[in-house]
């Protein structure tokens, strides 16, 4: 066995989070390193599915809005959401994607900063997404988009800055941003700060309500392991809650859904950032999936400590077995920059990624030169680290 090998052992040995492992569907054939894209299956959710699709849904029909817990789903699921991102309850609503989420938060940001505000600045580097929703919602604003690097947003806010959106960790290179610090400054200017947080919840600590964090957005198919397309959600803290102007204000953000009434009056707190009638499979899949937080010994600390020992293993390893010159980590080595995945630079990734999934190791190319390795703390293990790059390793020598 090599030192690596022998290492890895000893690490996993040592590891308080290995037993959360067994709480997913995952063989050990496969080393998988793509939870950043679509976490893996808990073992909870089908059977909690199948009682949703047969019992509440089957056999009580229209009852299940009442007694099931159907209709008050977004708002007690995002106060399952809230401890993980470090907000207190009745912050948080899930519903629709992230990208709709961005938009809400982004035309509320705007209209919150108020008149004379007239410039939103974005992330450059941001998940694409992001930066075309801000560009639609800064035309039917009357704002202006100013894209810049995260390091270069304290030197840009002023009068006119009206809201910012930033990303929490880079998708691409993994970059963990200082939110306490790019919050601050934001503030200092006057403006309201909306964070991205797909890549960082359920993965390191956030910090929302510590931080003083105005509105923030993230989805729950990544660290939070809600399934494919399961429901993002939306983040508005508690004393701007009153001043929350939904540009998507659909009957479920009523002060009263079944008064049907034309006027509109908006719900009191996060519920208004609620729209219409929730995905409801997805969204109790997702509030399965979440109980994989409640076992002994899982906390967003524990995760983070596992997440740096296994991000700092993995490039101890590719810097052994992967010859030199051959690929080029951009993600930050200090641990305050880095978030949950090693990005290498390698220039044939493409080839590179699929001939690696050939060989049971999972992880994603990112154009156009990126192999993106995600390391999820609740089910990835210190071997399949070892695993991973020894592959990679053999692959590209
Ligand atoms: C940072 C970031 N924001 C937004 C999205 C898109 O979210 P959605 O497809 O749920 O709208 C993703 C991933 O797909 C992402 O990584
Ligand atoms: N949301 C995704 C999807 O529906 C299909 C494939 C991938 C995704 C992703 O989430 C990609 C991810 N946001 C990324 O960082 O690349």
């Amino acid at each position: 066995m090599s030192e690596l090998a022998l290492k890895a052992e000893k690490l996993d040995a040592a590891d308080e989070l290995a037993g959360v492992r067994a709480q997913f569907v995952l063989g050990d054939d496969v080393v998988y390193l793509d939870g950043n894209s679509l976490g893996a299956l808990p073992v909870g959710v089908p059977g909690r599915v199948e009682d949703v699709v047969r019992r509440q849904w089957g056999e009580l029909r229209i009852r299940s809005w009442d007694e099931s817990g159907w209709w008050t789903a977004p708002e007690r699921i995002g106060d399952r959401i809230a401890p993980l991102v470090g907000a207190a309850a009745g912050q948080i609503v899930v519903g629709d994607s992230t990208s709709v989420n961005v938009f809400k938060a982004v035309v509320a940001a705007v209209r919150m900063a108020g008149p004379g505000r007239d410039e939103i600045v974005v992330d450059a580097t941001t998940f694409p997404t992001d930066g075309y929703i801000a560009e639609s919602a800064a035309r039917m604003t009357g704002c202006t988009v100013r894209p810049v690097t995260p390091a270069e947003v304290p030197g840009v806010l002023g009068d006119r800055t009206a809201a910012v959106l930033l990303n929490h960790v880079d998708y691409r290179t993994g970059r963990l941003h200082d939110l306490p610090a790019l919050t601050a400054a934001v503030h200092a200017a006057g403006a309201v700060a909306v964070w991205d947080l797909c890549h960082s919840a359920g993965a390191l600590p956030v910090g929302l309500d510590e931080h003083g964090v105005d509105l923030a957005v993230g989805c729950t198919y990544k660290y939070l392991n809600g399934g494919p397309g399961s429901p993002a959600y939306l983040y508005v803290r508690s004393d701007l809650q009153s001043r929350f102007d939904s540009p998507l204000p659909g009957w479920n953000s009523h002060a009263e859904p079944f008064g049907m009434r034309p006027a509109y009056e908006p719900a009191p707190g996060a519920l208004r950032g609620r729209v219409g009638t929730p995905d409801i499979l997805s969204m109790l899949a997702l509030e399965a999936a979440l109980d994989v937080w409640d076992a002994d010994g899982v906390s967003v600390g524990a995760v983070r400590a596992k997440s740096l020992a296994l991000t700092d293993f993995f490039l101890e390893c590719v810097a052994s077995y992967v010859p030199s010159g051959r690929v080029e980590s951009v993600t930050p080595v200090a641990h305050e920059e880095r978030g949950s995945q090693v990005a290498l630079r390698c220039a044939d990734a493409g080839d590179v990624m699929k001939r690696l999934i050939e060989r049971g190791v999972v992880g994603d190319f990112r154009h156009p030169d990126v192999l993106r390795f995600g390391f999820t703390p609740l089910y990835v293990g210190f071997a399949d680290v070892e695993r991973a790059a020894r592959v990679l390793g053999d692959l590209v020598r």
